[in-house]
């Protein structure tokens, strides 16, 4: 069985949600609720599983820990036959990573800063330290990534183009911590929500908060 440490509704966990869902993996996984809202992340016992403080973090069979949801996709699209999410050819598991940590840099983690650093975030409990100009420049960045990946979409029907893959889910993670933020993304970039829409037909997209029954 394996673990995945997580909370229910939050923008990195769900690109793990939508990639177990994806991947048929749901009834081998359980999920153990960390409560991000009173700081648990940040305290020795989860730090002990993920030095970086975040979520999710899978564990594995053996009792290894593996944090990052990149890795964590990694892993688990491994476990199969052949790779549903990641690509099979060389130039495939390029592209798809490239495009991957692309919307990473360029638009979710940017909204993940300006979260942090420009709302009260996860509140003063846990929020030890806030720069609102650093948060307003990276909400900026992640405003010209959205303009980006609109004529990316204009050209291919998925980020890392003509399959679906972790760079679509990645980009869905950006999408719902947009929501959470209530950061418009341009009605102009139709390439970009014609692409969501699309995505939302998904059942693994239309039901990743609910799929836990979390362990606690
Ligand atoms: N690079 C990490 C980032 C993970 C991350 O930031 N997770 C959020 C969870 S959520 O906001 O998406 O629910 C977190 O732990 N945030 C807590 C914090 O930053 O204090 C990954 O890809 O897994």
């Amino acid at each position: 069985m394996l673990t995945i440490f997580d909370w229910y509704n939050g923008p990195y966990p769900a690109r793990v949600r939508i990639a177990v869902q994806e991947l048929n993996l749901l009834d081998q996984v359980r999920f153990v609720s960390v409560d991000l809202w009173k700081g648990e992340h940040k305290k020795p016992e989860f730090l002990a599983k993920n030095y970086s403080g975040t979520l999710p973090v899978l564990q594995i069979e053996d009792g290894t820990y593996i944090a990052e949801c990149t890795a964590i996709t990694m892993y688990l699209d491994s476990l199969g036959p052949t790779p549903l999410l990641t690509g099979v050819t060389p130039r495939d598991k390029g592209v798809i990573h490239m495009m991957n940590k692309r919307v990473e840099i360029e638009f979710l983690d940017a909204i993940s800063v300006y979260f942090h650093h420009a709302t009260p975030g996860l509140g003063p409990d846990v929020e030890h330290y806030q720069n609102r100009e650093w948060g307003l420049r990276m909400r900026d960045k992640a405003l010209r990534g959205a303009h980006y990946f609109n004529e990316v979409l204009k050209a291919q029907p998925y980020v890392a183009g003509d399959t679906f893959s972790m760079a679509d889910i990645a980009l869905i993670g950006g999408f719902v911590f947009a929501n959470i933020v209530k950061l418009e993304i341009p009605a102009e970039l139709t390439a970009l929500h014609t692409w969501h829409a699309r995505m939302l037909e998904r059942r693994s997209v239309q039901n990743w908060e609910t799929i836990s029954n979390p362990v606690s």
